[in-house]
């Protein structure tokens, strides 16, 4: 009998990674290719844990396997610094070990083809070392990635120092075609810590010696919402927006389970009338501003769907403000992981708030929900420059001088995207525009099958 296929997808040890990267390899495992995903033990185990069936350990034809992560102690876990050097220095044996197992033992079809988060793709030298076929996928937008391919670059030009400032003019620009980045909007910008800095920067380095290794890189947006940033990489593969169904809802590759309780509670709100509120995996607030997001709601008036992670309250147990919890108790809902998904798609949501995380992005605008921005970190001040100034399907919501966005300006913003005619049009555009690319004849879906038959090759 022939045996199929055999893809090793191998995720960086992160949400706003494992998530669509699980998404790819469900899409993949469809076409009846079989896929080895291979997370660190600890991720693993949250994913396992997640699942509505966590006995399964294989979903939808992908197998889900675990390799250490390298970190002896416990607290160098917590630690970027350590963790980061304990993963680098162990990861290429782990996953030669591996790969080397399964394809010794006769039970599975040979390792042919590697798939790899493009911020770890130095684990591709143990790949090439194997003689097997490999891929690379960026998880955030084209245009971030065509930057970080444009590092080298802008250093050899003087617009960046080695630790990523810019030297002069506080922009970065890579084409005349794209906006340029603002010193705020660099992806490893962390104001006043220039240690954590310098490892973004650093482990940007690798992409484009990544993107230049391999035949493709793929990515999770459509070619047509950021076309001219696309051809700035001559290899690029957009093959999104990747969509959860709730057919294959059961391995979303959540860290957290979803509480699927706030589908029901949306199922007795009004259409277009619920705020949607997610900060994805990694932000945190002080107390001031996490009071201030909760009267925001509360001064707003409008039914609200609020994620609030039990470590949203940086490292402090959630307190909401006196009363708040009893004064919204018949139109605020509040959980501790939503199916995102789900939510964005039903017809009750009115807008996102959202810190812009390239797939909550994906999402709110392959489903035409109306954007309220607030970025927290990394590229997701330049995610929203596109929401907001390019796509025109959001509004700001604007931090005053303090740095606090006040309950005024949540509440005035969640009013004025409600009622924002023009943005909703653009979104609902937006919507259109993802699910073409997605059909069959259109770009996500050519692009797609391409990248199939070069797995079957
Ligand atoms: O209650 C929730 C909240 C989020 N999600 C999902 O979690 C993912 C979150 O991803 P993203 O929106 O990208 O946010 P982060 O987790 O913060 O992602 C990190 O990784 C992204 C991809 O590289 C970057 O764009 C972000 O800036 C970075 O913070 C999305 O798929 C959401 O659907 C849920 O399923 N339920």
């Amino acid at each position: 009998m022939a045996r199929r296929p055999h893809v090793m997808v191998v995720a960086p040890p992160a949400q706003g990674h494992v998530r669509p990267l699980l998404k790819l390899s469900h899409q993949i495992a469809s076409q009846g290719i079989k896929v080895t995903f291979v997370n660190t033990e600890i991720i693993h185990a949250k994913v396992v844990a997640a699942m509505s069936d966590s006995k399964n350990e294989e979903i939808g034809g992908v197998t889900l396997v675990s390799v250490p992560d390298g970190v002896e102690q416990e607290d160098d876990r917590k630690d970027i610094f350590k963790f980061t050097e304990c993963f680098q220095r162990t990861m290429p044996g782990n996953l030669k070990d591996l790969i080397q197992r399964t394809n010794d033992s006769n039970e599975d079809e040979p390792i042919r083809f590697v798939l790899v988060g493009a911020t770890i793709g130095w684990l591709l030298e143990v790949v090439q070392d194997l003689g097997i076929k490999q891929a690379a996928f960026w998880t955030g937008s084209p245009a971030g990635l065509a930057f970080f391919c444009h590092v080298p670059k802008l250093i050899e030009d003087g617009v960046l120092d080695m630790n990523g400032n810019i030297v002069e003019n506080d922009q970065a620009s890579i084409s005349e075609e794209i906006p340029a980045w603002n010193c705020s909007e660099l992806p490893w910008h962390f104001p006043g810590e220039q240690k954590l800095q310098k490892l973004f920067f650093d482990m940007g380095l690798v992409i484009r010696p990544t993107a230049q290794h391999v035949k493709w890189i793929l990515c999770n947006a459509p070619y047509e919402l950021h076309s001219q940033a696309c051809d700035l990489v001559p290899n690029i593969l957009p093959v999104g927006p990747f969509l959860t169904t709730t057919e294959n809802s059961a391995s979303t590759g959540s860290f957290w389970l979803e509480d699927t309780s706030c589908l029901s509670w949306l199922d007795g709100q009004e259409a277009g009338s619920v705020v949607y509120v997610a900060f994805g995996s990694i932000a945190v607030f002080s107390k001031q501003q996490f009071d201030e997001i909760a009267l925001g709601l509360e001064l707003s008036g409008q039914p609200f769907l609020w994620v609030v992670r039990s470590d949203l309250a940086n490292g402090s147990p959630v307190a909401y403000p006196d009363g708040f919890l009893e004064r919204v108790a018949d139109r605020g809902k509040i959980v501790e992981w939503s199916p995102q998904e789900n939510v964005l798609a039903h017809p009750s949501i009115a807008v996102f708030l959202t810190h812009c995380g390239w797939n909550s992005t994906m999402e709110g605008a392959s489903l035409g929900v109306p954007f309220l921005c607030w970025p927290y970190f990394a590229d997701q001040f330049y995610n929203q420059k596109y929401i907001c100034d390019i796509w025109k399907v959001g509004l700001k919501v604007n931090p005053g001088e303090d740095g606090i966005r006040s309950r005024t300006e949540i509440s005035t913003k969640i009013q004025q995207g409600i009622c924002d005619d023009n943005i909703r049009i653009n979104a609902s555009k937006l919507k259109d525009l993802c699910q073409k690319c997605l059909s069959k004849g259109g770009s996500s879906f050519e692009n797609f099958k391409k990248f199939i038959d070069h797995l079957r090759s």
